[in-house]
């Protein structure tokens, strides 16, 4: 695996630049292991830019990934931003074609959450599949049909062994039962964005994924 896939902070479009870097400051000092830039509504020069800050900010400490972008991916690489790779949806660019222009180094990430969209799956070109939504949410109005946790493990068997990584509406009680689902990780929004404190919203994430796994492990 080119990344630890188990704690996903996924950004408010809503935050402002300086509060979006301190919460991935914070976030990651908790425990998060990637950061995916999902900035819809800004223009491509700025998630750029917020892509140099943020790599410059997290030196590595926690893969950084852009949301739908590959052509703002490689700009911010050309930036001299450390880019690890992109979450492509079903309707963005192919993740054939994103692999081709990242390199076999980068982590692509693809969302599904129909068994009818494996089956067009390229074997070996994606990393992880985003499956959501778990719980219905606003943060995403125009999410899929929630799953709910049993839908998510039923969704990770069909999909093995491409992980999976839960998303939508996910919150710490729930990080446990997807654990036991199958999940490869858990990715959030507002449970760590819309924390007082996203340091410590994210250290119980963290703790209640590390318990998990280690009680898997018994
Ligand atoms: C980890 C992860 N999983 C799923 C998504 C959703 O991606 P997408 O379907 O392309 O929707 P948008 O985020 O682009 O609105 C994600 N971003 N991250
Ligand atoms: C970005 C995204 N994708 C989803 C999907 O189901 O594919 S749900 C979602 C938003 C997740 O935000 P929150 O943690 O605040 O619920
Ligand atoms: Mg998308």
């Amino acid at each position: 695996m080119k990344a630890d896939l188990s704690l996903h902070l996924v950004t408010d479009d809503r935050l402002p630049l300086a509060r979006l870097l301190e919460v991935a400051e914070q976030a990651v000092a908790g425990g998060v292991t990637v950061v995916q830039l999902r900035a819809k509504s800004a223009s491509a020069r700025d998630q750029v830019a917020a892509l140099v800050s943020l790599s410059a900010l997290l030196r590595g400490s926690a893969a950084l990934i852009v949301n739908d972008r590959v052509d703002v991916a490689l700009a911010a690489r050309d930036a001299g931003a450390q880019i690890d790779g992109v979450h492509l949806g079903q309707q963005d660019v192919s993740p054939v074609t994103a692999r081709r222009l990242l390199g076999s180094g980068a982590l692509v990430g693809w969302s599904a959450s129909r068994t009818s969209e494996l089956t067009a799956l390229p074997a070996g070109t994606v990393d992880y599949l985003g499956v959501g939504a778990v719980h219905p949410t606003s943060t995403k109005p125009d999410h899929p049909p929630a799953l709910g946790v049993n839908g998510f493990g039923a969704f990770a068997s069909a999909a093995s062994p491409v992980p999976c990584v839960a998303i939508g509406g996910i919150g710490t009680a729930d990080v446990g039962p997807l654990r036991a689902a199958g999940a490869a990780g858990v990715a959030v929004v507002s449970a760590i964005c819309s924390a007082d404190d996203p340091r410590a919203a994210a250290t119980a994430l963290r703790s209640r994924w590390d318990a998990a796994a280690l009680a898997s492990a018994r």
